[in-house]
């Protein structure tokens, strides 16, 4: 046990760089740092928030659990006069999910968004002081990626001044909000516009769906839970719902009217804000996810990177410190360097392009109030294209972080199976990856085609503002070391992905109609856009290392991982690097030589790199994450936890066990 302790201190005294100033850079700022460490250790102290093993509890069990925690979330910021900010982190460290999210991750920022000055007057004190619990109901049984295609309508009824709110058919029924199924009183419901017998498309509803005296759904609801989801734990935690309505009325002022509005007289207005202002909780939350994109993937990281430390298989014998015969740390075998180093920077790549998209998205709603939309179409592109590209990387990095814990990885204490049902979802809500990634493309082509009329792109598209250069460019690399010169390797990632959306724009041309471009290039748009949204990530690493970086050898070590985020995207997406001519077999061969070396060089400072993460073990909830390495007597003590060990002799051996045993042997005596 001992020995096992010192072997991580001592994989920590090998670091070059001061990890409390990497812990810092991470959280984004001192400020940010200080008050993030003070609200973990304060959850991880409190008894009333421990993480009991989720995977052994029933379905009804877990919701209450959660139900449990989310209340005394909310006694604990009242008594301690919380701040939003500090709420929000508490919310975050308590880690389990309940209606809490979709409430202030989408009803309140929808309301925020879509409802006029005089509706969040009304309605935001009530859902900030939890008067009122609020979910998000846009997707029906029969539609999620179509937004447009909804079926629930909202007529206008001018008669009584209402809305009739409506599902028509069973395909209509709102099927998923999170909260929804048991305890949201409150949803801000999408649905048609109709009036003056038109329809004028999908827009906002405020909808009371429960009695705030006994719970009981309104009358005309129809609301309960979807079912279980995949995985022990992870989502089952929280209660998405189904709802139905049958002619229910609303006051015509819950509309949500700051997009359009519909008068007294029944007549549709629109104001000056672009109708897509309606879908500005989304870009919200896709801004979020991607944030949260880095954190699940830093701790499957954390986790994967300690215990391959600790873990020890084969080799050579090595004398430890004690000169004792010790087998090889896996974490030296450059197999699992060469699967887990890249997964180590890609959650630092993340973390700094989330923190830019949190910038690019208060511009935006900074613009939004001073009537500027000139950004919207941009800031959707890059939401919707970093969602779709983090959490795709992440979600396949945590599982790609339990396989390299080996079978122990497996077992719920690994804390790896539940972070990754929690998190592979992310693939889906807030927008298919792949629905979002052919919203990019459409961005991408339409900006290509406006440089023929002389529009200059801006922002992330800048770059093709230099199409020309770009198109015919070649890369300069002759020796390995060149590959760490930024310029190169920007200039390598700004050609792929220009030839490959100029490809695309040129193939499009040959189609009778661009819908049936668009739908025969699919594949193509979408790698297009894959290859635009990694060179963001990799511009934003590159811009990140330009600023001041204080703090003893900070700088260089995100300097190495830069490079691998870099060089590993080279190697993973090689046949776009060498089909568009954007680099030569040759300088890909010197691209994983240079690869190779920074493995070496990061070496001695992983430990070190994912303890600047800060994560409690708490949080990490792992018996394989242990800050102390303390793996072995820690999994033995969990194992004996599981209810199979509550008894000797299982529960069931006298009906199904013994007279088994007995038959056979009776059998056998015959
Ligand atoms: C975009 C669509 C795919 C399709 O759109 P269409 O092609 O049909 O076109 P439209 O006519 O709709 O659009 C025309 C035009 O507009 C552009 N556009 C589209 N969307 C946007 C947008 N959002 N912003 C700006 N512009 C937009 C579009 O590009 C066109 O432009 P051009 O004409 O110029 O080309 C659309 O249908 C769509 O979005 N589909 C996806 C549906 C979706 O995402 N649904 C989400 C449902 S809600 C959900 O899933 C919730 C899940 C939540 C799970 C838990 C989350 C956990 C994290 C929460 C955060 C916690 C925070 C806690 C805070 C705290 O505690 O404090
Ligand atoms: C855990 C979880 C929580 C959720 N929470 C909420 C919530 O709180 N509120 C809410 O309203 N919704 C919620 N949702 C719903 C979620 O937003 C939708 O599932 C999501 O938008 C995807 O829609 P879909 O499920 O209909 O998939 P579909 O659109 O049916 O996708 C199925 C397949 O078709 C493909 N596809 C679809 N359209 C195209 C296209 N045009 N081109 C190419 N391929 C296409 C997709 O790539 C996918 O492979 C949640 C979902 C999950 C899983």
């Amino acid at each position: 046990m001992e020995r096992i302790m010192d072997h991580l201190a001592h994989e920590r005294s090998k670091a070059q760089f001061s990890v409390e100033e990497m812990k810092i850079i991470w959280a984004g700022s001192l400020h940010a740092f200080q008050v993030s460490d003070r609200i973990a250790r304060l959850v991880a102290s409190d008894p009333g928030f421990r993480k009991d093993n989720r995977a052994v509890l029933s379905r009804k069990e877990l919701f209450k659990s959660a139900l449990r925690k989310a209340a005394y979330v909310w006694k604990r910021i009242n008594e301690l006069a919380l701040s939003e900010e500090e709420a929000s982190w508490l919310r975050f460290y308590v880690d389990e999910l309940a209606y809490a999210y979709i409430h202030w991750g989408m009803f309140v920022p929808a309301i925020k968004g879509s409802a006029t000055e005089e509706q969040q007057q009304k309605w935001l004190p009530l859902a900030n002081n939890m008067q009122i619990i609020g979910t998000y109901a846009q997707t029906e049984l029969g539609h999620g990626s179509n937004v447009r295609g909804l079926e629930t309508t909202a007529t206008f009824d001018q008669e009584t001044d209402e809305f009739i709110i409506h599902s028509p058919t069973l395909t209509s029924s709102k099927w998923w909000p999170g909260g929804l199924g048991k305890v949201a009183t409150h949803a801000v419901v999408y649905a048609r516009l109709i009036t003056d017998g038109q329809d004028y498309g999908v827009h906002g509803f405020l909808v009371q769906i429960r009695s705030l005296d006994d719970h009981f759904p309104l009358p005309g609801v129809t609301v309960g839970d979807i079912g279980m989801k995949f995985g022990s734990g992870a989502f089952n935690s929280i209660d998405n719902g189904f709802l139905r309505f049958n002619h229910v009325r609303i006051p015509r002022n819950q509309m949500l009217m700051k997009v359009s509005r519909v008068t007294r007289q029944g007549k549709y207005v629109e104001s000056n804000v672009p109708k897509q202002l309606l879908y500005g909780a989304m870009v919200y939350v896709r801004q979020i996810i991607v944030a949260d994109a880095s954190i699940a993937l830093s701790r499957a990281v954390c986790i994967a990177t300690r215990y391959s430390a600790v873990r020890r298989q084969f080799g050579p014998p090595h004398e430890d410190e004690n000169g004792k015969g010790v087998e090889t740390q896996v974490i030296d075998y450059k197999t699992q360097q060469s699967r887990l180093f890249p997964l180590l920077a890609s959650a630092y790549a993340f973390r700094f392009v989330g923190e830019w998209l949190k910038w690019l998205y208060t511009d935006l709603i900074q613009k939004l109030e001073a009537n500027d939309f000139s950004t919207l179409p941009e800031a959707h592109a890059c939401t919707a294209g970093l969602k779709s590209l983090t959490t795709s990387a992440a979600a396949d990095g945590i599982k790609e972080c339990w396989k390299l814990c080996g079978g122990h990885g497996y077992l719920s204490s690994s804390g790896l199976p539940e972070l990754y049902a929690a998190f592979v979802p992310a693939c889906t809500y807030e927008g298919d990856n792949i629905v979002l990634l052919l919203q990019v493309s459409r961005f991408l082509m339409k900006t290509i085609s406006q440089l023929q009329t002389g529009k200059k792109p801006i922002g992330t598209t800048a770059y093709m503002a230099h199409v020309e250069h770009l198109i015919q460019c070649r890369c300069t690399v002759q020796k390995a070391e060149d590959w760490l010169n930024p310029s190169v390797i920007l200039e390598a990632f700004e050609a792929r992905a220009i030839r490959l959306s100029v490809a695309c724009a040129e193939n499009l041309t040959k189609f009778a109609t661009p819908l049936q471009g668009f739908s025969e290039l699919s594949p193509d748009l979408v790698e297009a856009a894959v290859a635009h949204c990694q060179l963001i990530v990799v511009s934003k690493f590159i811009e990140k290392l330009q600023q001041n970086i204080e703090g003893n050898g900070v700088k260089q070590q995100l300097e190495t991982l830069c490079n691998i985020y870099c060089l590993n995207l080279i190697h993973k997406h090689l046949g776009d690097f060498l089909s568009t001519g954007s680099i030569s077999p040759k300088q890909a061969s010197l691209a994983s030589d240079q690869l190779r070396s920074r493995y070496s060089k990061l070496r001695s400072n992983v430990i070190a790199l994912v303890d600047a993460f800060n994560y409690t073990d708490h949080f990490l909830g792992s018996v394989l994450g242990r800050y102390d390495g303390n793996v072995y007597p820690k999994l033995y003590e969990e194992a004996w936890k599981d209810p199979l060990n509550d008894s000797i002799v299982p529960d069931g051996y006298h009906e199904y066990i013994q007279p088994l045993l007995k038959q056979q042997l009776q059998n056998a005596r015959l």
